[in-house]
């Protein structure tokens, strides 16, 4: 069973090239963003998240809300095991997918064919099961012969196309994502909404940052408000909704 439980945990970025005299106050600065902190040396810390607990089971879609600097991104790269918490442990059981940059270790140089193949294996695909899925990935990004030439030579939207292609293949149990995706033209975007509600709605545990109120009440059941790096409120979407956005 897929399931996450934070408990007290606090991530921190120590800065090296700034001391804590910079700070307008030198123990605590707050304004947008997590909280500036100075250690006992005087090295600047920003404290991203602080003693942050919760646990998702399956069913779980959840929001994270917050301005900008709330945690969202940070909180994203954690439940991805991207970022190890500083303090407190993160428990996270289940297999993961991101559709955080979808454009990560595409090769321009490369074919789309190649492309495929590379952005796969980082999502965790064996080259046999590429293989297999390879023809839903060329029909559904409808690039046709252009599968064969460097992906220098497509133009931006094309590009979106394969990344998202590629990205969407994988039905993780866990899925992450930075704000709900729009790519490509019209009819593009038509398919790839379809798309990302079908792996959406198949996913066991939802985690999205996002600062839409509609996407959060067509997706999510459950809302994490994060405010300088710490939760504010958490609970259904139905209470933090109108509290959050008033
Ligand atoms: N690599 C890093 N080094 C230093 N500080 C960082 C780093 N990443 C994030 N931070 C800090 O952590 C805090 C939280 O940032 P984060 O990107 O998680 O916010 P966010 O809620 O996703 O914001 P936004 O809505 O603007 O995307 C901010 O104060 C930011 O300055």
């Amino acid at each position: 069973m897929a399931h996450i439980s934070f408990d007290n945990v606090s991530i921190e970025f120590p800065i090296f090239n700034a001391t804590g005299r910079s700070l307008t106050s030198s123990i605590l600065k707050v304004a947008t963003g997590g909280k500036l902190d100075a250690d006992p040396n005087g090295r600047v810390l920003v404290k991203a998240l602080t003693d942050i607990s919760f646990s998702l089971r399956e069913g779980d879609k959840v929001a994270l809300l917050g301005h900008n600097g709330a945690g969202k991104s940070t909180m994203l790269r954690a439940l991805g095991r991207v970022y190890a918490p500083t303090k407190g442990t993160a428990e996270i059981v289940g297999e993961i997918g991101s559709l955080i940059d979808i454009s990560l270790g595409i090769n321009p140089e490369a074919t789309g064919r190649e492309n495929v193949y590379i952005r796969g294996q980082l999502l965790g695909l064996t080259k046999h099961e590429i293989s297999e899925k390879y023809s839903e990935i060329v029909e559904f990004a409808e690039l046709g012969d252009f599968m064969e030439m460097p992906v220098r030579t497509y133009s931006s939207g094309m590009h979106l196309r394969l990344a998202f292609a590629v990205s969407t293949v994988v039905r993780p149990e866990i899925l992450l994502m930075d704000e709900w995706l729009s790519v490509g033209d019209a009819d593009f975007q038509h398919k790839a909404e379809d798309r990302l509600r079908d792996l959406v709605s198949g996913t066991k545990i939802l985690a999205i940052a996002t600062h839409s109120r509609e996407l959060v009440e067509s997706v999510c059941n459950r809302a994490i408000w994060l405010e300088h790096g710490q939760i504010k409120m958490d609970g259904p979407v139905a209470e933090v909704v109108p509290a959050y956005f008033g």
